[in-house]
C-alpha cells in the first residue's frame, strides 16, 4: 500500500506536487495519468526516496522509504532511464544488486528467467535494445520480490510484443495481490491495464476513481454517421437540438442521440447513409476533457461544425 498525505514538492517557484492525498491499494493496477509536467515522476521519485517532500509525506506500507528496514523487499520501481553500468552484463548488474541487499544468487537466475533475458544475461548491457533495457529494469525491480511496484512509463518506445508482455506482467503482479502503480501516456494501453485511476493535473489530484466510472463520468458515447449529403443531414440533426461535430474523414459525430434516432431523421428526409454506428466513450476522450484546463499548451482539433456545412 502507498499512502500520500498532503504530499508537496516545490522546485523554486514551481509547485510540482501540491498537497495531494491518495492511497494506492493492493490487488489491483492503479494507473497514474496526467499531462506533461503534471507531477507524476516527481510523485514516484518521492515514493522511492529519490526526492525529498517539501511538505507532507508519502509512505510504503506505513513507513517512509528511508525508514524501510529492507527496501528492496518492500518496493521495487522501474523509473525513467535507469542508470546501469553499460560495461557490466545483466547478470552481474543483478548479482551486484542482490549481494548488496542480502538477496540469494538463485533469485538472480529466477528474475532473469521471469523477464526472458536468459539468452543475453551474460552480454554487456550497454548493447541492449530499449526493450531489453526495460526488461532488465523490471528484473531489478522484482529482485527482492516486493509487494509494492511502481512503473513510470514502462512501455515507452517498446514494440507491440514488448507492450503486450509488460501489460500481462503488470496484470499478473496485481492478481498476485501486489500493489501496482503505473504511469503511461498511452491511453489505449492504460485502458487495458489499469483497474483504478489517479489523475493529476498541475500537481493536484483531479480524479481518484475506478476506470469504468471515470470514463462514464467524463465522456459520453456518441453516434457516428456518414452520408453523401452530410451538410443537409447535419442541419436536420442540429434542428433536433443535438450537438454535431465533424470527424477527420467527414463523418458527423452526434452527441445526445441514439443510432435509431439519427437513422430515423435521415430516413424521414430521404437521405442516404453510408455508415451509422455507436462509438463508446474512450479513456482518451475522458482524459482530454478532464485535463483540458490543466494542459499548458494545446491545439484544438475537434471544432464544432459551423452552421450550413
Ligand atoms: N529537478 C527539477 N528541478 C526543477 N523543476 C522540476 C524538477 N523536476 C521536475 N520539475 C518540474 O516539476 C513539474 C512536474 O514535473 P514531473 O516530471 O513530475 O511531471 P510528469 O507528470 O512526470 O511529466 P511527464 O509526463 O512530462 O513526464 C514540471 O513543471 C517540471 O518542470
Amino acid at each position: 500500500m502507498i499512502t500520500a498525505e498532503r504530499l508537496t514538492k516545490r522546485y523554486g517557484d514551481t509547485t510540482a506536487v501540491d498537497a495531494i492525498d491518495f492511497t494506492v491499494r493492493p490487488g489491483s493496477v492503479t494507473g497514474f495519468l496526467g499531462p506533461n509536467g503534471a507531477g507524476k515522476s516527481t510523485t514516484m521519485r518521492m515514493v522511492m526516496g529519490l526526492d525529498h517532500p517539501s511538505g507532507g509525506r508519502v509512505t510504503v506500507n506505513g513507513r517512509a522509504y528511508r525508514d524501510l528496514p529492507a527496501p528492496l523487499h518492500e518496493v521495487g520501481a522501474l523509473l525513467e532511464a535507469k542508470a546501469i553500468h553499460g560495461g557490466r552484463s545483466a547478470y552481474h548488474h543483478l548479482l551486484w544488486l542482490a549481494k548488496t541487499n542480502g538477496i540469494p544468487r538463485r533469485r538472480v537466475d529466477e528474475v532473469i528467467g521471469l523477464v526472458g533475458l536468459d539468452a543475453v544475461a551474460h552480454k554487456r548491457s550497454g548493447g541492449f535494445s530499449l526493450g531489453m533495457g526495460q526488461r532488465l529494469g523490471i528484473a531489478a525491480a522484482l529482485l527482492g520480490d516486493p509487494g509494492v511496484l511502481l512503473f513510470d512509463e514502462p512501455v515507452n518506445g517498446l514494440d507491440p510484443e514488448g507492450i503486450r508482455w509488460i501489460r500481462t506482467l503488470i496484470r499478473s503482479l496485481a492478481a498476485e495481490g501486489r500493489t501496482v502503480f503505473v504511469s503511461s501516456h498511452l491511453m489505449s494501453e492504460m485502458a487495458l491495464t489499469a483497474d483504478h485511476l489517479l489523475v493529476i493535473g498541475r500537481g493536484q489530484i483531479l480524479a481518484d476513481t475506478g476506470m469504468a466510472d471515470f470514463i462514464a463520468r467524463n465522456a459520453a458515447a456518441h453516434v457516428r454517421v456518414r452520408s453523401p449529403q452530410g451538410g443537409v443531414l447535419a442541419e436536420a440533426l442540429r434542428e433536433r437540438g443535438w450537438t454535431i461535430r465533424r470527424d477527420d474523414d467527414g463523418a458527423l459525430l452526434v452527441e445526445g442521440a441514439s443510432a435509431e434516432q439519427v437513422g430515423d431523421v435521415a430516413g424521414s428526409r430521404g437521405l442516404y447513409l453510408h455508415e451509422l454506428s455507436v462509438v463508446n466513450a474512450s479513456l482518451e476522450e475522458a482524459f482530454m476533457r478532464l485535463t483540458a484546463d490543466s494542459v499548458e499548451y494545446h491545439a484544438r482539433t475537434d471544432q464544432p461544425v459551423p452552421a450550413g456545412v
